[in-house]
């Protein structure tokens, strides 16, 4: 066994021309991954990096990406200078309000656990998890396009028993949804993505595992229930060698379908230093040519996520893919691309009149992301012709506050909200949630509104969201 090296002699190696970190007790000669100048690893030279270092990376990332020679061996116990954490007045007003937030049996919809995070998470949690690109209209309009869809409910059916299981992918959900893949889990909670692995398993449903996971591949599989179903989100590193190993463990870890990234990069400006920290490995230079490299390589059913317009959603039904998600990543990439739920009507519009084919369809599904809150936006993605819808924020909101139960509880309110307006709209099963009960004349409208009706809007007692407990009476979120 190597002998362990006593942290004064790592404190030595501070310097861009040597540069040794601590992590989780071993110490890593990181100095070549300096170049173009890595500043927040040099914050670290010398020193004990474990607590930035965890919530970016998942544990194994440094022992798989640094040559073996450089893992220099245990650092000696109680030679290392504790960093100083010191508590600023900020977070200790954060802490209290923490403990002041609403027992879950307060929070009454998925909006409710945003305006609880939002005084809650650590701020760069808040800020990563919150923000999306440039000036965030997309981010926004992702969720008021749901608004542009009004129903047309049915009457005098009998919904004594209602249904909203489904299946994606050949895999049961006991709802059309499932948890999309977001990264950095443990920047909001220490468990990170295994409080949405556990709540997954406990309601039936399907988690995406994405590849910036905080937590390990390896981790989040093992605590997924024996027949729980898992996707994985790919992100196409530049050294395809190393994309093609991640496939080969996929295909023995997990039986189940995984889906391509897109290769863009994360753009987000609030948090600006973990995204461009964590995407510089994704390939820009990822094509349609590369599809059939990629069928070559597994056997796992391939969906290409980040589609935002008809002509590449019928190429990725000319390549034989199984399915894509209509998605603009949460409003983290381009600003002003338009809604998954907007290009969800193009596309069935299209494909019924360039080949004849309906929606849902088994053999190349359709799945949309993006500003999904409610049960009642998800099923006006089904009646559009949508397998399924993907969630993101709504649980990493839930989680950071209240861990698993939150995100148990996040799944539960959707449940119940699948039970109700299900009956509200005259549909007994998914199945019959058809085109004809939604009105999408104005989907593709994007006006900018009209001056407000203030005596009126004055008059109307705005809804509030959930409180903190002991400010409750005297303020208003
Ligand atoms: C904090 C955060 C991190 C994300 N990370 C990834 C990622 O690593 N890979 C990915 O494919 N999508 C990622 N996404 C996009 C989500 O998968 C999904 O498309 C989006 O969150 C859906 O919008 P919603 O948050 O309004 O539900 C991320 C989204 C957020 C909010």
């Amino acid at each position: 066994m190597t002998k362990p090296i006593s942290g004064k002699i790592v404190a030595q190696h501070n310097s861009r021309d040597s540069c040794w970190i601590i992590v989780h007790g071993k110490v890593y000669d990181v100095t070549e991954f300096l170049d173009g100048g890595s500043k927040i690893i040099l914050k670290y030279a010398g020193k004990d990096a474990t607590q930035e270092y965890e919530p970016i990376h998942p544990p194994s990332a440094i022992i798989d990406n640094l040559p073996p020679e450089r893992h220099l061996g245990p650092v000696e116990e109680g030679t290392v200078e504790k960093v100083e954490v010191r508590i600023t007045d900020e977070e200790k007003a954060r802490l209290q309000r923490v403990e002041a937030r609403p027992p879950l049996s307060e929070i009454l919809n998925l909006h409710d656990f945003e305006a609880i995070g939002r005084l809650t998470m650590p701020e760069k949690a808040w800020a990563y998890y919150s923000s999306a690109s440039d000036d965030e209209i997309t981010n926004r309009e992702n969720h008021a396009a749901f608004h542009r869809i009004w129903f047309r409910p049915r009457i005098l059916r009998d919904v004594t028993n209602v249904d909203w299981s489904t299946t994606i992918i050949g895999h049961a959900s006991t709802m059309p949804i499932y948890i999309s893949a977001t990264a950095l889990g443990k920047l909001g909670h220490p468990e990170g993505e295994l409080n949405l692995t556990r709540a997954a398993a406990k309601h039936g449903i399907i988690q995406m595992i994405p590849t910036l996971s905080s937590c390990s591949f390896d981790e989040i599989v093992d605590a997924a229930q024996p027949d729980q179903v898992q996707f994985f989100q790919l992100y196409v590193n530049k050294d395809r060698a190393i994309t093609k190993r991640i496939d080969m463990r996929m295909a023995f870890d997990a039986e189940d379908p995984h889906e391509i990234g897109k290769s863009g990069s994360d753009k987000v400006d609030r948090s600006r230093g973990a995204a461009k920290a964590i995407t510089g490995f994704i390939d820009p230079g990822l094509k349609w040519a590369d599809i059939s490299w990629f069928k070559s390589i597994t056997r796992m059913p391939l969906i290409l996520k980040g589609v935002q317009t008809w002509e590449d959603a019928l190429e990725a039904y000319d390549q034989n893919l199984a399915g894509i998600v209509l998605s603009n990543h949460g409003g983290r990439q381009l600003d002003f691309a338009r809604s998954g739920i907007e290009v969800l009507v193009e596309v069935v519009e299209k494909f019924k009149e360039k080949r004849g084919i309906t929606f849902p369809n088994d053999r190349f599904q359709l799945l949309v992301d993006g500003g999904v809150r409610r049960a009642t936006d998800v099923l006006k993605a089904i009646a559009l012709g949508a397998t399924a819808v993907g969630i993101g924020r709504p649980f990493l909101y839930a989680f950071s506050t209240y861990g698993v139960d939150g995100v148990d509880h996040a799944l539960q309110i959707l449940q119940d909200e699948f039970e109700m307006n299900l009956r509200l709209l005259g549909a007994g099963t998914i199945k019959d949630v058809v085109p004809d009960m939604v009105d999408v004349s104005n989907i593709r409208s994007h006006l900018v509104t009209v001056p407000r009706d203030r005596l009126y809007d004055i008059n109307y007692e705005s809804m509030q969201h959930a409180r903190l407990r002991d400010t409750k009476a005297k303020t208003k979120l």
